[in-house]
This record gives structure tokens, C-alpha cells and sequence, in this order.
């Protein structure tokens, strides 16, 4: 345990992430009407959605911000409700707001964070050097966060949502302000990671062309989950040429922007 790992053999067969039935509203607006969907261990879950289709409020929802008060979320089997403690221990989450400490080192950020997990100071340096083992930031921990640039902050940010080892991460459209360079390396960082550690990653986007063919995809529109599966699954039963055509279909938007088609020329 001194290195995060948890027991979690029982927890097997069960996905990552259950989200059953699940409805929010704030006041008269419904944010999320009836939603369900998986998150299978070991995936790389793309939760696809315009602005406003609902993401940031499931997130807060999963993240336990905002109480779930129709239908239940459970990780790894965990009801959030019934169970937070255990639910919570097994999240990592990269907010959509930035979230370091600039006056502080890049090393100070990651440990203090691995402390509030129980994680004693000689662990969590360990543990960054295996996840920074092939960055060039791995050079660089003693520097204060303020000399990162906006690319290198969300990679530290990154790393630190991995530090405690959580089996499941939620990431909230977290290439957003960044450059094409930028956005490419953090995506790649990102499922190397999944690859090499078996976590799951559910990772909020509006941006289709951050979809691989491999990835698990929910499509999320008005608060409605209207397609769930691996891509190939999603554009066969769509009739439709590509992901982004089948989003298109599916929402009336195309996709990567927030236009509907009917105002298209
Ligand atoms: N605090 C709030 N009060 C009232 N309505 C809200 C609030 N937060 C979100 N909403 C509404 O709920 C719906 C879902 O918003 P949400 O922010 O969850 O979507 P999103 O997919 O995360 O969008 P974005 O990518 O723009 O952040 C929208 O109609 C939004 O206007």
C-alpha cells in the first residue's frame, strides 16, 4: 500500500466506470436526462459532446461536486453515494481549470498532492520518475510551475492525477488553449499511459479528430447519450463514412464545431 497500489482483485470483471440512469438539472434545465453508459477497464473512453451537451456536469457529478440525486455512478463497483471513500480513492481527475500552484516547484505540486493520498515522500519520488521517465521535464522538478508553458502545465497536471495510482481518470477537455503540438503530445502522453499502467481514462472532447479508431466512444448531445461503443461499431450502425460523419448523423452538428448543420451553406 505504501506505493497506492490497492487490492482490487475483486473488482475485476466490473467496468472502471457504471453510469446508470443518471439525471441533473439545474433549476427548470435539465442538464442530463437518463444517462447511461460503461467505462471498461483498461479503455480509452472518449466522451464526444458539443458545448453544452452535459460533460462538465456529469464530471462534477462523478467527482462528487454535485450529489447524485437520480440514478447511481459507481467505480470499480463503489457506489459514490453509498461508498464515496473507496469510490474516490480509485479517481484521478485533470479539471478543465488550471490547477498548479505557480509559486511553488514542479516536484512540490506532485508531492503534496501524493501526501493528501497517503503517499510518503520517497514513494511519490519514485513515482515520478517512472511517469516523467522518457519527458524532458523530468529534468527540470526543482523549477517553479510558473515557467511551464501552457502544454507543460497540463502535462504536470497529468502526472499528477496518476500519482496515487487511481484506476480510473477523468480528464475534462483537457487540450483545450493548447497548440496542435502541444495537444498531439499530451494525447500520446495520455495513452501510453493507459497502454502501460492498464488504467482507464475517460476523456471529455468536442474535438473529433482527438478519436483513434481504437478508443471506446460515448456521444453525448442535450444531456442524451445517443451512441456507446468502439468506433467501427458506432460508424457501421450509423451508415455512416468516418466517427466524425456518424457524430454529424447522430447530432446535427458537425463535428469539431458547435454550428448546426442546418446552418451550413
Ligand atoms: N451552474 C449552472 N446553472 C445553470 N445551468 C447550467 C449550469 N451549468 C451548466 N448549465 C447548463 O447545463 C447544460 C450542460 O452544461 P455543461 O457545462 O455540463 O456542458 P458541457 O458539455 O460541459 O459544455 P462545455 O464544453 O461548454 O463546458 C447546458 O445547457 C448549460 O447551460
Amino acid at each position: 500500500m505504501q506505493d497506492g497500489r490497492l487490492n482490487d482483485s475483486a473488482t475485476i470483471d466490473l467496468p472502471a466506470l457504471a453510469v446508470e440512469r443518471v439525471s441533473h438539472s439545474y433549476g427548470q434545465r435539465q442538464a442530463l436526462g437518463d444517462v447511461s453508459f460503461t467505462v471498461p477497464q483498461g479503455s480509452f473512453t472518449a466522451l464526444l459532446g458539443p458545448n453544452g451537451a452535459g460533460k462538465s456536469t456529469l464530471f462534477s457529478l462523478i467527482t462528487r461536486l454535485f450529489n447524485v440525486r437520480h440514478g447511481a455512478i459507481r467505480i470499480l463497483g463503489y457506489d459514490l453515494n453509498a461508498d464515496p471513500g473507496e469510490a474516490l480513492r480509485r479517481l484521478g481527475v485533470v479539471f478543465q481549470a488550471r490547477t498548479l500552484d505557480l509559486d511553488l516547484s514542479i516536484a512540490q505540486n506532485l508531492t503534496y498532492h501524493a501526501a493528501l493520498h497517503g503517499l510518503p515522500a520517497s514513494a511519490a519520488k519514485k513515482r515520478i520518475g517512472e511517469i516523467l521517465a522518457t519527458s524532458e521535464l523530468s529534468a527540470r522538478l526543482k523549477e517553479k510551475a510558473r515557467n511551464l508553458s501552457g502544454g507543460q502545465l497540463r502535462s504536470i497536471e497529468i502526472v499528477r492525477a496518476f500519482m496515487h495510482r487511481p484506476r480510473l481518470i477523468l480528464l475534462d477537455e483537457p487540450t483545450v488553449g493548447l497548440d496542435i503540438r502541444s495537444r498531439a503530445a499530451i494525447l500520446s502522453e495520455v495513452r501510453r499511459l493507459v497502454k502501460e499502467e492498464g488504467v482507464s481514462v475517460l476523456w471529455a472532447t468536442h474535438l473529433i479528430d482527438e478519436i483513434d479508431d481504437s478508443d471506446q466512444v460515448v456521444v453525448l448531445h442535450q444531456g442524451q447519450v445517443l451512441a456507446e461503443g468502439f468506433v467501427p461499431e458506432i460508424v457501421a450502425r450509423e451508415g455512416a463514412k468516418s466517427i466524425g460523419d456518424a457524430f454529424t448523423r447522430l447530432t446535427g452538428v458537425r463535428a469539431g464545431t458547435t454550428e448546426p448543420a442546418e446552418l451550413r451553406a
